[in-house]
């Protein structure tokens, strides 16, 4: 592979972790906004906050110079949570030079927008090729060593190609995909329904019970993204099924950790002031039922979901309610 020099985008958990990856193919640079974080990279080789016991590769240089990176790239690679992509993305464009694809490491909506990350690429780099890297990626088991693989989607399938190059080694199989909807939205949609989980792992359900909300809520996450122009299959792949799969039962999610905590009847706002990292699926609720109301796609579970989240009722109330609930064909919703 010809070098590339790639830019990552924040030094969370995610970020990190894909910056080490991709310093096993190429030059890469990561961009922490915390000078502590960049010292501690620089200088120790580890992130002990996001990635306790983990050692990054010697060769990844970290900076809290946002242009000493996005000046130099020729990939942008952005690891920053969904309500900060956008602010981040504008002060990229002040330097990106022309033609620089975009990719994306995020799942979650822009909650006043309801746009995707790649949208808020176009919308904010016009003509930069937009893309998303995503799947069954649990970041500390990823540098721990363990096996993984996820799909690099992006509309060109040429670009898609290149760029798998750069992510892809022995223990990460990274799949090229062109349906870049579908993906996106199979990582953001999974994590309200690994909240639903969590709740009902929570309040002690069974291994029934819990197969049986990850199959209705992939069905109904289907629904929603081949209303919103995704194909039906991506949710039977890595991005959709996958990453389903890995959120719902990983004890390392965020997402199924707020959902058992609220399941010990604590408030949203509680939960999140005692976690630093993100939880993705908390934040994008709203703008997920907002999209399911304007494609007229029925979600009982991220409904349910959303009215915990949102103080409505509690997942006490929910799973009671949830045994209540008739059922249909099961190609129906419900
Ligand atoms: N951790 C994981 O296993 C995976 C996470 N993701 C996704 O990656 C995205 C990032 O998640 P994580 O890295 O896990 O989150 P994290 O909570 O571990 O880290 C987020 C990072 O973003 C930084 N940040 C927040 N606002 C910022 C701003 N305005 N400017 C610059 N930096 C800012 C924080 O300082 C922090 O370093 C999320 O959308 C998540 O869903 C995707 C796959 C796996
Ligand atoms: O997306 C993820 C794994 O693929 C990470 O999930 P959480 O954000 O719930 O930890």
């Amino acid at each position: 592979m010809n070098e590339l020099n790639i830019g990552v985008l924040g030094g969370g958990s995610w970020g990190t972790t894909v910056a080490s990856l991709v310093a096993r193919n190429t030059p890469v640079t990561l961009w922490a906004r915390n000078p502590d974080t960049v010292a501690e990279i620089n200088d120790r080789h580890s992130n002990e906050t996001y990635l306790p016991g983990a050692k990054l590769p010697d060769n990844l240089r970290a900076t809290a110079d946002i242009m000493d990176v996005v000046c130099h790239a020729d990939v942008i690679v952005m690891g920053v949570p969904s309500q900060n992509f956008r602010e981040v993305l504008m002060e990229v464009r002040r330097c990106i030079r022309a033609w620089v694809p975009v990719i994306s490491l995020t799942k979650g909506l822009e909650l006043d927008t309801r746009m995707r990350m790649t949208e808020i690429i176009n919308d904010v780099l016009p003509g930069h090729p937009a893309g998303v890297l995503t799947g069954p990626n649990l970041a500390r088991e990823i540098m721990a060593g363990q096996a993984a693989a996820g799909v690099i989607a992006m509309d060109d399938p040429v670009i898609v190609r290149g760029l798998q190059n750069v992510f892809k080694s022995g223990l990460f199989r990274v799949y090229t995909n062109t349906d870049v909807i579908g993906c996106e939205l199979g990582g953001v949609l999974k994590n309200i329904i690994a909240i639903a989980v969590g709740m009902g792992d929570g309040l002690g359900a069974g291994d029934n019970t819990r197969a049986a909300l990850i199959t209705r809520g992939l069905a109904e996450v289907t629904r929603l993204g081949v209303a919103m122009g995704g194909r039906a299959e991506t949710f039977a792949g890595l991005a959709g099924m996958g990453d389903m799969i890995a959120t719902c039962t990983s004890s390392q999610s965020r997402n199924r950790h707020v959902g058992m905590e609220l399941a010990k009847g604590r408030s949203m706002q509680a939960i999140i002031d005692d976690m630093f990292m993100v939880a993705e699926g908390a934040k994008s609720a709203p703008a997920v039922m907002a999209l399911a109301e304007q494609h007229d796609v029925e979600m009982p579970i991220a409904r349910d979901v959303y009215r915990v989240v949102t103080g409505e009722t509690n997942a006490r109330g929910v799973y009671r309610g949830l045994l209540r609930v008739s059922a249909g064909a099961e190609s129906e919703p419900g």
